[in-house]
């Protein structure tokens, strides 16, 4: 029920600035209801009219009063009511598809722009796939049934309710036996859709998990195929394809018994309509053949009772799909924003520099990856984060440009708390050249450019020039505006990552961080990668994160991390001279180099 009623939410969400949308179409279609309802006493009318014309037709003493006028006019009036009906539901229709295409698409920039806002946390507690089943299957399905499901919905409502209106003129006690099986049917159909909403709600999510499944392997295609791990992928698929397989047969067993449940239902009601009916219409104080007449009106009406009910039960399934992808889209609605501070500063320049004091962390609660780090960096000055694998190096970084925040102490930068400074402010001051740097479709200047699209040409240039690449991208045939794809990119991971510090050196940041940027490449390259991490460095102040020590000798302070603690702090020379853990993950490297 709460699903239902969190759908409900969703819904008017996006759809209440379409109320005059939905009031012209429900006149539309009372309109055409009203006309189907009308039709048939026309075309009595024009039989009666048509017998009376051929009567004094055929006779000499009326047969020049003949006229087919009346015949006519109510033949015309016949025909334009049903013109009427198929134009007013043609055109509610129009309305509602405008209305479906225009909210839908609402819905899909709701979603987008809810994700730019998201923190980290939920990219690295979901799997791509399952966020992108939002945006595929979940919004497809709140497209399908909209598109179908909507003129349904607005049919069988007004059939219900015109059905009710003329079953109550007619006589209210027969109507009232023609309802009298309601609540059973409401209580059947509530547990049925109950255990039918569970079975397609569980294979909504099944599916995200597929598609989860499906994007992890596709993407990590190569380290399959090395390590011959394909009978291995073939089985993890096949487990979630179960999963999906068994939701969707149990999800469609419950939607399917709805409609024959429903059908029965219905031939419960014609039951007890003439038994009841029957003896009430003929122990009043009608006429036989009046009571019959009105047993067999009421006799159809509860075969119509259940059909707009009916015909809602058949889209039950197509419906329950619309609920979930609600629910699933919410969710991602539902999910904090990132904090910016409403009056959050504007982040000045560094002056004195950067401090984090008593830095305590945790992904999750009760698990702490940070115990207290406490570091001291001056305005220009490089820092690099050394430690094992797991040590929280990244961690630290995270928090440098508040893709987390701090459980407790605080990173402040000239005293102030970086909470305190806008977020895009914050963001745009600090640029970071991932471990794994990142392509967009587009040519090797917008790539470079990406950072700030109204850069010109002799700033891209500069920057690839200072990054070390621009002789590489002026080899190319199609120079600067070479089309890049992630997908299909040509460039060796080095290139990447020169591009990539090609377009941290554009945005021009007061702090800089590097996270591992010399790994997975030769030593030419490397060596490249060196000079413009020098060149990008130069005067900035800046975080680096890098495993091979030669690259961070001349750093002005090294900070040696291992579970989440500080060892060892200074520079190269005193931390050898201290011969204690740098010391011997220096000499071991210096054995490999
Ligand atoms: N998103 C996350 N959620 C929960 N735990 C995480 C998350 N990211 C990292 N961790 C954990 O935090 C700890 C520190 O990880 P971190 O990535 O900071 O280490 P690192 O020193 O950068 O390692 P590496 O050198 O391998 O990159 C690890 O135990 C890791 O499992």
């Amino acid at each position: 029920m709460s699903d239902l009623k969190n759908a409900g939410k969703y819904y008017w969400h996006y759809l209440k600035r379409y109320w005059r949308g939905f009031i012209v179409s429900s006149l539309l279609i009372i309109f055409s209801t009203w006309c189907i309802v009308v039709a048939p006493t026309y075309l009595g009318r024009a039989v009666e009219e048509l017998t009376t014309y051929l009567q004094q037709w055929g006779q000499a003493s009326t047969h020049a009063q003949a006229s087919l006028t009346p015949f006519n006019h109510t033949l015309v009036t016949y025909i334009l009511l049903y013109v009427g009906d198929a134009s007013s539901l043609f055109l509610a229709s129009l309305i509602l598809a405008r209305v479906t295409a225009y909210s839908t698409g609402t819905m899909r920039v709701g979603l987008f722009r809810k994700l730019q806002r998201l923190r980290i946390k939920y990219f690295d507690t979901h799997r791509d796939g399952d966020i992108l089943a939002r945006f595929t299957s979940d919004l497809d399905n709140i497209f399908n049934a909209m598109n179908q499901a909507l003129l349904e919905i607005f049919l069988a409502v007004a059939q219900f309710v015109g059905l009710l209106i003329v079953m109550f003129n007619q006589s209210a006690t027969m109507a009232w036996i023609t309802m009298a099986t309601t609540p059973l049917a409401l209580i059947v159909a509530g547990i049925v859709m109950h255990k039918a909403g569970v079975a397609v709600n569980q294979q909504q999510d099944d599916i995200g998990e597929l598609n989860g499944y499906i994007n992890e392997q596709v993407t990590g295609q190569k380290v399959l195929i090395t390590n011959g791990l394909q009978a291995d992928s073939y089985k993890g698929f096949t487990g979630y394809n179960d999963k999906v397989r068994h939701s969707a047969l149990r999800g469609q067993i419950w939607s399917g018994i709805l409609n024959p449940l429903m059908q029965g239902m219905s031939l419960l009601n014609v039951a007890i309509v003439i038994f009841f009916g029957s003896w009430y219409a003929l122990n009043g104080s009608m006429s036989t053949g009046a009571a019959l007449a009105l047993v067999v009106v009421f006799v159809n009406y509860a075969q119509q009772y259940y059909q707009p009910i009916m015909s809602l039960t058949s889209l039950y399934s197509m419906i329950q799909l619309a609920i979930t992808g609600a629910r699933r889209v919410d969710e991602v609605r539902n999910q904090p924003d990132e904090v910016n501070p409403a009056d959050g500063q504007v982040m000045p320049p560094i002056q004195a520099g950067l401090q984090l004091n008593d830095v305590h962390f945790s992904y999750d609660p009760g698990k702490e990856i940070l115990h207290g780090i406490t570091i001291n960096v001056h305005r220009g000055e490089m820092v690099a984060l050394v430690g094992p694998t797991g040590s929280g190096k990244t961690t630290v970084m995270n928090l440098l440009n508040r893709f987390y925040d701090v459980d407790s102490g605080e990173i402040t930068i000239d005293g102030t708390s970086i909470q305190r400074f806008d977020l895009n402010s914050l963001r745009s001051n600090v640029g970071i050249v991932l471990q794994e740097p990142q392509l967009f479709t587009g040519t090797i200047a917008d790539n470079i450019r990406y950072g700030d699209p109204a850069a010109g040409m002799d700033r891209v240039v500069d920057a690839a020039k200072q990054a070390n690449i621009h002789d590489f991208i002026v080899s190319l045939p199609d120079g600067y505006d070479t089309i890049v794809s992630d997908e299909q990119s040509v460039f060796s991971a080095g290139q990447k990552q020169l591009m990539s510090i090609a377009r941290t050196i554009l945005t021009n940041p007061r702090l800089l961080i590097l996270d591992e940027a010399t790994s997975n490449v030769d030593t030419v390259t490397e060596a490249r990668i060196q000079a413009a991490m020098d060149n990008v460095i130069q005067g900035r102040t800046s975080f680096v994160i890098a495993h091979r020590l030669k690259t961070i000798l001349n750093a002005d302070k090294i900070v040696v991390l291992r579970h989440g603690e500080i060892i060892e702090q200074g520079n190269h020379e005193t931390l050898l001279a201290e011969n204690g853990f740098y010391a011997e993950l220096y000499r071991n490297q210096m054995v490999f180099d």
